[in-house]
């Protein structure tokens, strides 16, 4: 008999975040960046399909991955939705599948929030562990929801900073996101104040239009831009796009899902990948970008590890 692994969504959130420890999860993301940018044979991923919902304002996108070396196959399925400010309804929800890929039959269903934040988060400190300056002393989040909670735990797991800032549309919200947060967080009034000399920037919004600008960021931060997924929505603007040297998880993702780039005309230097395998520089001294848009190898590495945690403790 198949044992089938069901997480419903919402009520194990606990569990999958316990599963899913940050020093593991950054190197079983590294390694499958790296394998990623090498575009071998052994890692089949095609670009995100996504199901516009025009009546409601959202996205269904459909994310599968087969890593033959580690044999994990696994979808993500994402819906994601432009939400007027107060509305109670959550932005983001997602299912992760795993299968057995010698039957096809489905091993484990997982909820794929805790997947989904945590795995952004690392890939964007894997960003930062690369580009950021080297002596970097201030952390700043733009934004206070998911994405915005996970890159501070992650961050500051990761490395250390001596001063956290964050700014978000609600200054209430904002402050709920100190008050909760496991050490001293400043809340900033604008986003200008919030970035001006900070040395790296989050950018995890939901905005469409550019909210950080190139005037405002210090030269040689480091910027990791996780929001805007779509070709017409931006975070940053052209000055910052143009001036900065560009990094993104997927040259193909880039250059079909993300506004920043599509739209500024920004020309991609590299993708994480090629950084970690070695084949482009880090240019560590420039102000960067690092563009992520989310992939299906991340969850599929991401749920892997969770499964496999779960199953050595039964
Ligand atoms: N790159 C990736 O892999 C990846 C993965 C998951 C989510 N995301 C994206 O990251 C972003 C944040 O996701 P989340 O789960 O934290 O969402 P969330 O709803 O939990 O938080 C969104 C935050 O954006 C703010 N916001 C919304 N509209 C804004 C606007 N117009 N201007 C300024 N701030 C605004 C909200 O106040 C909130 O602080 C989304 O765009 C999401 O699609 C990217
Ligand atoms: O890769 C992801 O999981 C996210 C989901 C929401 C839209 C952007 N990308």
């Amino acid at each position: 008999q198949h044992q089938i692994l069901v997480f419903l969504s919402y009520q194990n959130i606990a569990e999958i975040a316990q599963l899913l420890d940050v020093a593991e999860l950054i190197s079983r993301l590294e390694a499958v960046m790296g394998e990623f940018s090498q575009r071998g044979a052994g890692l089949v991923q095609p670009v995100r399909s996504v199901v516009p919902l025009q009546k409601h304002g959202g996205f269904l996108g459909l994310m599968p991955a087969y890593l033959a070396h580690e044999d994990i196959l696994c979808t993500k399925m994402v819906a994601f939705y432009q939400r007027e400010q107060g509305s109670s309804l959550p932005t983001t929800q997602a299912t992760v599948l795993l299968f057995d890929p010698v039957s096809g039959v489905v091993s484990a269903v997982m909820d794929g929030e805790v997947i989904t934040a945590r795995r952004t988060a690392a890939v964007s400190a894997i960003s930062a562990k690369l580009l950021m300056p080297r002596h970097a002393e201030i952390l700043c989040l733009l934004g206070s929801g998911h994405q915005a909670v996970s890159h501070y735990e992650v961050f500051t797991q990761a490395f250390t900073f001596k001063e956290v800032r964050v700014w978000s549309r609600s200054k209430e919200r904002a402050e709920e996101f100190a008050r909760a947060a496991g050490g001293p967080v400043t809340v900033c009034p604008s986003v200008k104040e919030a970035v001006e000399g900070a040395d790296v920037i989050v950018t995890a919004t939901n905005a469409s239009e550019p909210l950080l600008f190139g005037k405002w960021v210090k030269s040689g931060a480091h910027v990791a831009a996780v929001g805007a997924c779509r070709p017409d929505w931006r975070e940053l603007d052209d000055d910052l796009m143009r001036d900065a040297v560009v990094y993104v998880d997927s040259r193909e993702g880039a250059a079909a899902e993300s506004g920043d780039v599509i739209l500024s005309g920004a020309e991609v230097f590299a993708e994480l990948g090629e950084m970690i395998n070695g084949s482009m520089p880090a240019q560590r001294d420039k102000t960067t970008v690092f563009k992520s848009l989310g992939m299906g190898i991340q969850d599929a590495v991401s749920a892997k590890l969770v499964y496999d945690k779960w199953k050595s403790q039964q």
